[in-house]
């Protein structure tokens, strides 16, 4: 059974909803009409919709998002929709939901909208709310903030386990904020940089928590990204309607996911010894590539991977098989990973360059690996790209999420 990605729609991540009067409901609507708008579809060709969104409740005080989906488009009133929480992973999990119920023949056409509204609050009161996602009061990590703390403890590990030169991580910083610059819809597409913003200058680069510097954070951001997802007896409706061709269309060839607790310093323990720092973020890569049927790295054309830090970035090109465990560092300096090297990551600009709306990041890390697949990603297409895959994780490396993404024929 083959699951087709008709398309999807991004909002501009440098919005802050809030400033213009506008909240979640708004996200989610934009997110919703947006996906509809790109397919050229009718409310009434959806089957059913699948919301996700981590922190609806802690930013805007607003639960039960998925009775939100008619509210804000009337016409959706009577589809079956449902809301996913995995922190930063959850579009990735309703996307796997929504991929479920096609392949069991319920549904045909189903919507994924990711929306997250975190500017509401200001940049120190947001990053604590996220804090949410670890084991409260059971992490033993003393912090003000948890996932810069995490993440830095991350870039420790792989200094302790393999050895590791922090420039390699100013330098993926520095990577995929350039490339953000060529995404018209990325948030930090007009922001100014100084070569100094990409060293260990504590004025110019300053610490947030002990192993994390500003440059390796990911941003704080309003947005929602939207897909929609079809079986092949809908798109074979879609393209006669259409005067397409279903081959024209990318389709979802494979997918891993793995859960591995909550608590960060658990799973470190629990790969000492081992190849991989995470073997579960290694399996679920894995994983995807066996139900795609690719081989590896070597038949992918590029990579949109989670980025939160740029330790976790650092961790996924290793996981990835893009060089030996350990020896990320080797991508970073041989150019493999910037737009033109052999295997592009974050081409868009990753969580660090776009924007990282938690909610909506595994959708929005979706259609871009769509978008470079069709050759429809604009200044940052990566040239010829056939296959591309997707590495979302939640909180510490607790839910991870990968898709295969690829066109046939
Ligand atoms: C598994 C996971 O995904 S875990 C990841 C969860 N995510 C996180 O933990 C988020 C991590 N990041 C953070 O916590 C925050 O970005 C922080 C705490 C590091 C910094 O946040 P803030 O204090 O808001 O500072 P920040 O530098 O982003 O922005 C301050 C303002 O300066 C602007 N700004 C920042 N850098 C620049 C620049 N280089 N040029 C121009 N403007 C800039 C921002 O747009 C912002 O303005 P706005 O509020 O009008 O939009």
């Amino acid at each position: 059974m083959a699951i087709y990605l008709l398309g999807g729609h991004q909002s501009d991540f440098a919005r802050a909803w809030s400033r213009e009067g506008l909240d979640l409901s708004d996200i989610l609507r934009d997110g919703i009409l947006g996906a509809l708008d790109a397919c050229k579809l009718d409310p009434s060709d959806i089957d059913a919709v699948h919301v996700g969104n981590a922190f609806g409740e802690l930013y805007r005080g607003q639960g039960h998002l998925a009775a939100m989906v008619a509210q804000v488009v009337p016409e959706l009133h009577g589809v079956p929709a449902m809301r996913h929480e995995a922190a930063c992973a959850s579009a990735s999990i309703a996307v796997l939901a929504a991929t479920a119920e096609i392949e069991a023949g319920r549904y045909d056409c189903v919507l994924i909208v990711g929306a997250e509204e975190e500017k509401n609050l200001p940049g120190d009161e947001a990053s604590k709310v996220q804090n949410a996602a670890s084991w409260q009061g059971r992490e033993g990590i003393d912090c003000r903030f948890m996932w810069p703390a995490v993440f830095g403890r991350l870039s420790q590990e792989y200094g302790e386990r393999y050895g590791l030169d922090r420039r390699h991580l100013n330098r993926i910083a520095e990577i995929n904020l350039t490339n953000a610059k060529r995404n018209p819809l990325s948030q930090t597409r007009k922001w100014a940089f100084t070569a100094e913003n990409f060293t260990d200058d504590d004025a110019a680069n300053p610490i947030i928590e002990p192993g994390t510097r500003r440059m390796d954070c990911g941003q704080i951001t309003d947005g929602t990204s939207a897909i929609v997802l079809c079986s092949d007896r809908f798109m074979e409706r879609y393209a006669a309607r259409r005067g397409v061709k279903a081959s024209d269309f990318p389709q979802i060839l494979g997918w891993g996911h793995t859960n591995a607790g909550i608590r960060f310093l658990d799973k470190i323990e629990r790969s000492k010894g081992q190849d991989y720092v995470f073997p579960h973020v290694r399996k679920a890569i894995t994983d995807a590539w066996g139900r795609a049927g690719i081989a590896g790295p070597q038949d992918l054309s590029g990579v949109e991977t989670h980025d939160c830090f740029t330790s976790t970035e650092y961790m996924a090109i290793d996981h990835l098989g893009l060089t030996a465990p350990g020896q990320s560092w080797q991508a970073v300096e041989s150019g493999l990973i910037e737009l033109g090297g052999k295997c592009p990551v974050n081409a868009s600009g990753g969580l660090i360059g776009v924007g990282h709306p938690v909610g909506a990041t595994g959708a929005r890390m979706l259609l871009d690996a769509g978008r470079q697949v069709t050759g429809t990603a604009g200044d940052y297409q990566v040239e010829g790209a056939r296959t591309y895959q997707t590495l979302n994780i939640g909180g510490s490396l607790g839910t991870v999420v990968s898709f295969v993404v690829g066109r046939v024929g």
